[in-house]
Parts: C-alpha cells; sequence; structure tokens
C-alpha cells in the first residue's frame, strides 16, 4: 500500500477542494450563460436522461452530496499521482492510503452508517446493515464492486484508449453501424418474457445515475441541432459525447454529428482511500424488490397507504393499476386520460411492458397482504406490509434461481456455480459473509446488457380471433398510456409469455440503434453506441482481460472471433481494444446457455454474490436469517413460479390459461398451457403464516 504523509495529504485536500470549488463555479456560470448546456425537454436524450431521474428533491441533493465527495476523491488522487509520480499500474492496485476518515480529506468518506446491535428481523429498505462487519455493503447509493481493476488512460477517471498505439477508441457509433444489422433471428425456446423480466431485475439491482447541474438540470453535450459536439470550454465536465461519422447512413439524413452522453456519477469507495473512480449505484444492491418499495424510507412511505399493509393503487375502473406519479417530468405526456406511473424504480414507465412487470408485482403484494390479513385481523398495518414485502422478496428470488436464471445461463452453469435452490423444506447454509454482494460494473455495464440483443422492435398484440395491432416500441417508450386500455394489460402479458425472444447476436432492432426515445422527433438515439461508451465511461477493461479472467486464452488475433473478425478489424486496431459489452455479444455459447462463456460467468457470479452474499436470502437457515421463514413455509415458497404470479395478478378479462413455465415457449419441451386454476401452476398456502397455525 502506498502511503502519504499528513503534509501531502493536507496539499493534495487543498488543491482537490479548490479545483472542485472551480468547477462548481463553472457549472453555475454554464447554466446561468446564455450556452447551450442544458438539454432541450424535447430530444430523444432527454428521455435517456429521464433514467437517471432521482426520486425527489431531497433523493437528489443526498445524491449529488454522496457523488461530490467521491469526485473530489477522484481530483486528490490525480493530485497525489502527480505529486508522487504513480505509475497506472500503481494506481491499478487500489489501496492509496488507509482509510480518510481522520486525514483533512475525511470529510470526502461517505457517511457513516449504524447498525442495531440486534439483527433487525425485516431488511432494511436501503439494504445497509446486512452485513454487520460492512454495513454499507450492497446498501443504496454505494459504489459498484470490480472483478478487476479498471482501466482508465489516467490511471483514476479518463477514458481508455487504444492498447496498440495509445490513440482514441473509434467512436461508439462507428463500431454499432460497422457491427450491428436490424434483422429479425427468433429464439425458438423462450418468451419475451425473459426480456421483459431480464430489464425488470436489471433496474431492481442496479441503477446508474447521470451526472446532472446541482439542481437537476441535464446536461447538454452537443450542439441544439445535434451538428458537433459543444466546445470542451463551454460544457460540463461530465460530457463524453459521441461522435457520430459524417457519413452515418442513418443520422448523417438529419445532419447529426453528435450524440449526448454524460458520465456517471461517482460514489466514495467503502474504505475511504483514495484511489480510481468508482460509479454509484442508486438503488440497493440486493434481490430486495427495490423495484416495488424504492430504496430509501422516503420512497416507500409514499408508495404505502398504510391500511392493511397495502401499496397505493390507481382504480381505473374498478382495476388496480401503479399509482399515478406526481412528478410532471416523467413521462413524455400527462395530458388527461393519459399514465404515467410511481413505483419504486423511477424508469417503470420507460416500456410499457416494463410498467405491466410493476404492476404485476404491485398488485402481488397487496393480494398477499389482503389475504395475511384474512388469516392474521389482529396484524397491524405495519406488520402486514412487512411480511407481505418478505414473502414478495422470496418469490422474486425463487422465480430469478428456478425459472429466469437457468433461461439465461443454462443448467451447467446452474451447477457449476451452485446456483439451484434447494428442494422442500430443506435450509441453506451457504450464506458467507466474506462475499461482498454488491453488483459488479462488469456485470451492469456489459454483460447483463445482453439483454439488449433480444429485445424484439415490435409488440404484437392479439384480440381473441387475431392480431389488433403491431406497436414499434417507440411509441411506449416513457408513454405508457395504453395501460388504461381495458384488455391491454391481459394482451400484452400473453404477448410476454407466447412470443419468442430474440437470439443474443450481432442483431438489434433500428428501435434500440435509431428510434430509441425518439418521441416525436424523426431520430432517437443509439443503444448499442452507449452501451459502448457506458463501458469507457466506468472504466472497464477490454474483452481479452475478461477471458483470461474465465480461464480462456486470450485472442491473439481478430481472426480468432470467426466470422465477425473482419467487421471488428475495420473498427479496433487491436484484438486487446475490443470493448467487453461487444466481444461478449460475439461469443460462442456453451450448450443450453443464451451467452457466451465470459457474459455466463459474470452473469453467474453476480447472482452467486446475490444468493449467498445475502443474510436475509430466504432460504438462509435460522442461524444465519434473522427473518427466517419456517420449514413449512420454504416449502411453499418454493412453489411459486411467474405464471403463478400472473394468473394471480392479471385482469382475468382475458388471461386465464398459462404455460407451466412462462419463461418458455407454450408446448415446447412439455411446457404445456393449462387454466390458471390446475395445479400444474402451483400456490402457495399462506396458511402457514397464519399466526399459532398448528
Ligand atoms: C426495450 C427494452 C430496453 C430498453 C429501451 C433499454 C434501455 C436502456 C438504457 C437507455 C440504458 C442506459 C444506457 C446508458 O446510458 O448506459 C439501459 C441500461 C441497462 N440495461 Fe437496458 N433497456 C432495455 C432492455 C434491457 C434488458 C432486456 C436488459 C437485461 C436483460 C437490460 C439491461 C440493462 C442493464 C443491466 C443496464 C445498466 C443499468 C444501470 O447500471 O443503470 N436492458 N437500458
Amino acid at each position: 500500500m502506498i502511503k502519504a504523509d499528513a503534509y501531502t495529504l493536507g496539499v493534495v485536500s487543498r488543491i482537490s477542494k479548490a479545483q472542485l470549488a472551480e468547477l462548481r463555479t463553472r457549472e453555475a456560470k454554464l447554466m446561468s450563460s446564455s450556452k447551450p448546456s442544458i438539454l432541450s425537454r424535447s430530444s430523444a436524450s432527454y428521455s435517456h436522461f429521464r433514467n437517471s431521474r432521482t426520486f425527489n428533491a431531497a433523493d437528489l441533493h443526498q445524491v449529488m452530496n454522496i457523488a461530490g465527495r467521491a469526485l473530489e476523491i477522484a481530483i486528490a488522487t490525480r493530485a497525489f499521482r502527480d505529486r508522487q509520480s504513480l505509475s497506472n499500474e500503481e494506481l491499478e492496485l487500489g489501496m492509496l492510503q488507509d482509510d480518510l476518515t481522520l486525514t483533512p480529506l475525511g470529510d470526502t468518506c461517505a457517511p457513516k452508517i449504524f447498525c442495531d446491535s440486534v439483527p433487525e428481523r425485516y431488511r432494511r429498505i436501503d439494504g445497509a446493515c446486512n452485513n454487520i462487519r460492512h454495513p454499507a455493503w450492497g446498501s443504496h447509493l454505494t459504489p459498484y464492486a470490480r472483478l478487476l481493476p479498471p482501466s482508465y488512460k489516467d490511471g483514476v477517471w479518463s477514458p481508455r484508449v487504444s492498447e496498440y498505439d495509445g490513440a482514441p477508441l473509434a467512436s461508439p457509433r462507428k463500431i454499432s453501424t460497422t457491427l450491428f444489422k436490424d434483422e429479425n433471428i427468433y429464439q425458438s425456446g423462450h418468451t419475451l418474457l425473459v426480456m421483459q423480466f431480464g430489464q425488470y431485475m436489471a433496474h431492481e439491482i442496479t441503477q446508474s445515475i447521470d451526472n446532472s447541474f446541482m439542481n437537476g438540470s441535464a446536461v447538454a453535450c452537443c450542439q441544439p441541432d445535434g451538428s458537433a459536439a459543444l466546445d470542451p470550454n463551454f460544457r460540463h465536465d461530465a460530457c463524453m459525447p459521441i461522435i457520430i461519422p459524417e457519413d452515418d447512413p442513418f443520422y448523417g439524413m438529419f445532419q447529426q454529428r453528435c450524440m449526448n452522453f454524460v458520465r456517471s456519477l461517482l460514489a466514495p469507495r467503502h474504505d475511504c482511500t483514495m484511489g480510481y473512480a468508482e460509479q454509484m449505484n442508486k438503488v440497493s444492491h440486493f434481490i430486495d424488490a427495490s423495484s416495488v418499495y424504492g430504496s430509501t424510507p422516503d420512497q416507500t412511505g409514499q408508495l404505502r397507504s398504510f391500511e392493511g399493509g397495502k401499496l397505493i393503487t390507481f382504480d381505473d375502473f374498478g382495476r388496480d393499476l401503479l399509482p399515478i406519479t406526481k412528478d410532471s417530468e416523467a413521462c413524455l405526456t400527462m395530458e388527461q386520460g393519459s399514465a404515467c406511473f410511481n413505483s419504486g424504480d423511477t424508469r417503470t414507465n420507460q416500456m410499457i411492458t416494463l410498467a405491466v412487470l410493476h404492476t404485476i408485482f404491485m398488485r402481488e403484494h397487496n393480494r398477499l397482504a389482503s389475504e395475511l390479513q384474512r388469516l392474521n385481523p389482529s396484524w397491524s398495518d405495519e406488520r402486514l406490509f412487512l411480511e407481505a414485502r418478505q414473502i414478495l422478496i422470496a418469490e422474486i428470488q425463487v422465480v430469478v434461481y428456478k425459472e429466469f436464471l437457468p433461461a439465461v445461463i443454462g443448467e451447467q452453469a446452474m451447477k457449476e456455480f451452485n446456483l439451484n435452490l434447494k428442494r422442500g423444506r430443506e435450509y441453506s447454509y451457504e450464506y458467507d459473509p466474506s462475499i461482498e454482494p454488491s453488483v459488479t460494473n462488469e456485470f451492469t455495464t456489459a454483460a447483463f446488457r445482453f439483454g439488449h440483443s433480444i429485445v424484439d422492435g415490435q409488440l404484437k398484440v392479439y384480440g381473441t380471433k387475431k392480431m389488433e395491432e403491431i406497436i414499434f416500441i417507440p411509441e411506449v417508450m416513457f408513454h405508457p398510456s395504453r395501460m388504461r386500455k381495458r384488455h391491454f394489460f391481459d394482451q400484452i402479458l400473453s404477448t410476454l409469455t407466447t412470443e419468442p425472444i430474440q437470439e443474443v447476436d450481432d442483431c438489434f432492432s433500428d428501435a434500440l440503434t435509431r428510434y430509441m426515445f425518439r418521441a416525436g422527433n424523426p431520430f432517437g438515439i443509439d443503444l448499442a453506441a452507449l452501451n459502448i461508451q457506458r463501458g469507457r465511461d466506468h472504466g472497464i477493461r477490454p474483452y481479452n482481460d475478461y477471458r483470461e479472467l474465465v480461464g480462456l486464452s486470450r485472442y491473439t488475433s481478430f481472426n480468432d472471433f470467426g466470422p465477425k473478425g473482419e467487421a471488428l478489424r475495420k473498427v479496433y486496431a487491436s484484438v486487446d481494444d475490443v470493448d467487453l459489452w461487444v466481444g461478449g455479444l460475439f461469443e460462442e455459447k456453451p450448450e443450453g446457455s443464451m451467452v457466451g462463456y465470459v457474459f455466463r460467468d459474470i452473469i453467474a457470479d453476480q447472482f452467486v454474490r446475490l444468493k449467498n452474499g445475502d443474510k436475509y436470502f430466504f432460504e438462509n437457515d435460522p442461524s444465519l436469517n434473522p427473518g427466517h421463514f419456517t420449514p413449512d413455509q420454504l416449502e411453499e415458497l418454493r412453489k411459486v413460479s411467474m405464471s403463478r404470479i400472473i394468473c394471480d395478478n392479471s385482469d382475468g378479462i382475458l388471461l386465464a390459461r398459462q404455460a407451466i413455465n412462462a419463461f418458455r415457449i407454450p408446448g415446447v419441451a412439455g411446457n404445456d398451457v393449462v387454466d390458471c386454476s390446475s395445479e400444474l401452476i402451483p400456490r402457495i398456502n399462506l396458511f402457514y403464516w397464519k399466526e399459532n397455525h398448528i
């Protein structure tokens, strides 16, 4: 570990405070000047920014405060590096100094978390205090973990450059147009629900937040007409615009040369040491239904009805929908008759099918609360809420490990990584307090974004006899008003559970690479380009380094990529430059897995962390889990399936039948379609939650 004496720390602290103050003054000037550094609300990029919305002003203040501390540490680290002439390799080793708490940089540490000495029966909303020795592990507003140290040009925060000649890497948009095409190659085995549940899960455990101005205004990095990037002297420091080549086959038609991109907010490292930049996860890392309840008590409080343990709903002529949000910026329109919803996650309205899943889980919470109240009339609202929440979290964990994950990574990996749930009444003893449960940066910035490749650009909506509508998905991004149509909810659930997903490959729908978030505009933004740029923003190392990490040999030539090699050669100077997200998509897939080896292992590792690093994981035994279930309850919980949750929470207007496994195509491999009342889609018997039942 590299040590700094008190004098040096005093100097770097003064430098970083002065530079941060300068930055803030510059930001304030940018905001008040007539320069176009604030993003127009009508642009597609503004909807991209909607994904980074904080919950309210207090939430924004807390997020910006913590991110500001982390930025100060990054600046101090640069100053320290310069004074000590440290190399990038030395910086990569991470720890540059013991805990800074008692040094002049002490005020940059994240606020301390205090836990009760007796562990609470119900997990905390913010994810903190799961592990008493590391109370912040898995908590919201903390950094992502890393599988490998980052690759930053300056060892601290500047985006990486080519390993070959130190030149800037090719434009992500150039890579996107060179490598990806819009073709439909369907998967024969799995339904669109894998895509939609996958996105729901991504939001359940991760949210990176784009930098904004201190008052929450969105940062613009391009000229308002998109003709060029803003001059670096007149733009926010977090700008990292994507340059669009002049001959771009699509954006060229609209004279667009610049796509907005703003770097993610940072978070101070857990041990409060100096070192390279770490990105913030805004939500709790655990699978704890934060998408339903939020990640702060304030947020949860606004979602609860405080009656019978239930969540607030919007009664739309007898159907319970999510409550309508008070955030007037959350959707494209808030007109009379439209809808824009509130839930535990600020991205709920991003896709209509995402809003559908949020609605299903909100309804399931209320269904559980009603049933528990019937069985235990003396329980208070608080008790009913907490018990229903605990059951819902367990149900989501069961669906993830029993149905979703095997569909993505295959049975073989489930076995290899010991990810299968225990059976029947058995407890698990696999909790290991040395495992850091946090989401890894590689998982959220690359591997789990495999899901963007399986998105279908169209949603086919069927009536009782024929197809009624084909929806081009950009039309239902941040515009979920169709949810108010009487038949829509059941119809779209049928679509999700019967239509196939696309293969994980080099095919991306134009809906994502040309028209995403376009709203009324002729063009939108390119998600593939954003993914590549985000990887560089977060300092994710190139693909080859992760091959080595998972025990594969490094590629030494583009030919090693097979037929894709030729296209890769056009946009990368070296095989060691290929971005992780790109290389991962082009991999050969192991039998039964949707993704290649590298993505498979990164995803499997993540779900090991979320299971064996979570004290409250539903199947942990009583000596480990303060909120343990009884053996009878465990047996019931393990019966849960996504089909059961859908059956119990659809509108019941058009949907009365489901395949046994909703993630698999109906009829394939014995996945019969049965009545929702069938025993083949078992129910959990909540009688085992009746107090003093015998
Ligand atoms: C129509 C469907 C989808 C849309 C429109 C969409 C859009 C987006 C956007 C705009 C971002 C932020 C990009 C950035 O600036 O870095 C993002 C991030 C992400 N997406 Fe998707 N996505 C979709 C589906 C999925 C699916 C199916 C999965 C996984 C199975 C997924 C996983 C992720 C993950 C892990 C992130 C990073 C989250 C974070 O750290 O904040 N997405 N997506």
